[in-house]
């Protein structure tokens, strides 16, 4: 088993659900998410100089110097939004501080938005660097742009699933979207067995859309234990399934570990760019009715979106608690 390759022509316009080229792409993402969890997309209908812009600006934007980017911490930002630097998440509580620098961003919401109001994590405007306007401009483009494509994989997710094509969309109404840059520098070679650029984890919303440039560095654990490489593959994106889809699919699909080293770029950066299709935060997560059968009970404990993103955001971030004393309650497996 490894990472399978899914060509998305002819399958990427709803309306058209059972078509038997859509029921093509359908079967294979099932059998991917009941493996891998991951699996590359091709002619996904993401502009490729969108997403080669994209890069540019990330590169120019880590380029700043360190002032202009901590101007702009993330500390500073109600929302989330802004400047990671160096050390500044630990997604494995068990190993080091990732060695990665990021700049989060996102939807705007607008400060009458009821979530803003409410003050739920990650809701609210974004903070953008003096001296790059057109980054706003861009990752305004790019958003839309993988918000389209993820809308339309939730969809072929719900085809997949023997439910409606539309199943999904009523949960990303006023979603967590969120848009991340990600520098690695190279590995340090004195770097120990706990030394990552991303720790292992799983990610924590529906599904994540990953841009990577040509370096590689990305590994995937698939459930028999292996770790693999997702090696890049041009013009591809990977996608991986998040914390919510095993909480739908009552375990049938998979949100699998994966862990980041950048180890074969010849000691240059390495520079990624995931987006997060995360649903609304008022969304209740509980099992699809396809994925319930007769005599079985749910494996996981009825969540909010939100209560799972913040309860991770906390985490990994040692916001409030520390790192070892949070269990999410979303995170309890039922017997
Ligand atoms: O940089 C990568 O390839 C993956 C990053 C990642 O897993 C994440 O940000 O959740
Ligand atoms: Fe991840």
């Amino acid at each position: 088993m490894g990472i399978p390759l899914i060509d998305l022509s002819g399958a990427l316009q709803p309306g058209a659900p059972r078509s038997p080229a859509v029921m093509a792409v359908a079967d294979q993402l099932r059998q991917a998410c009941m493996g891998a969890g991951f699996f590359y997309v091709r002619d996904h209908g993401v502009p490729l100089d969108v997403i080669a812009r994209q890069f540019e600006l990330a590169q120019q934007f880590f380029d700043l110097p360190l002032a202009s980017k901590e101007a702009i911490s993330l500390h500073h930002s109600p929302a989330m939004r802004g400047y990671e630097s160096l050390g500044g998440q630990t997604l494995d509580a068990n190993a080091r501080p990732d060695l990665k620098e990021s700049f989060y961003c996102g939807l705007d919401y607008a400060a009458e938005h009821p979530y803003v109001q409410r003050g739920y994590h990650s809701y609210g405007s974004n903070q953008w660097p003096e001296g790059l306007p057109e980054l706003a401009t861009q990752s305004r483009t790019y958003i839309a742009a993988m918000r389209q494509l993820a809308l339309r994989l939730m969809q072929l997710l719900a085809l997949s699933l023997d439910l409606p094509e539309d199943y999904f969309d009523h949960t990303h109404q006023s979603p967590m979207l969120t848009l991340r840059l990600l520098r690695y520098p190279p590995h340090p070679e004195s770097a120990d067995a706990l030394t990552f650029g991303a720790g292992e984890h799983t990610d924590w919303g529906a599904i994540t859309l990953l841009a990577q440039d040509h370096h590689g560095g990305l590994e995937v654990k698939l459930p028999t234990g292996e770790w693999v490489a997702a090696t890049p593959i041009e013009g591809a994106l990977v996608v991986n399934l998040g914390d919510m889809i095993p909480r739908w699919t009552n375990g049938l699909y998979r949100s699998n570990p994966h862990r980041v080293r950048n180890v074969h770029s010849g000691g240059a950066p390495r520079h990624s760019i995931p987006f997060f299709y995360t649903p609304d935060y008022e969304a209740q997560v509980v099992p699809v009715p396809t994925c319930v059968h007769a005599g079985e009970s749910p494996r996981f404990a009825p969540c909010t979106v939100g209560e799972h993103l913040q309860a991770m955001y906390r985490k990994t971030y040692g916001l409030g608690q520390t790192a070892t004393s949070t269990t999410p309650a979303s995170a309890t497996v039922m017997a």
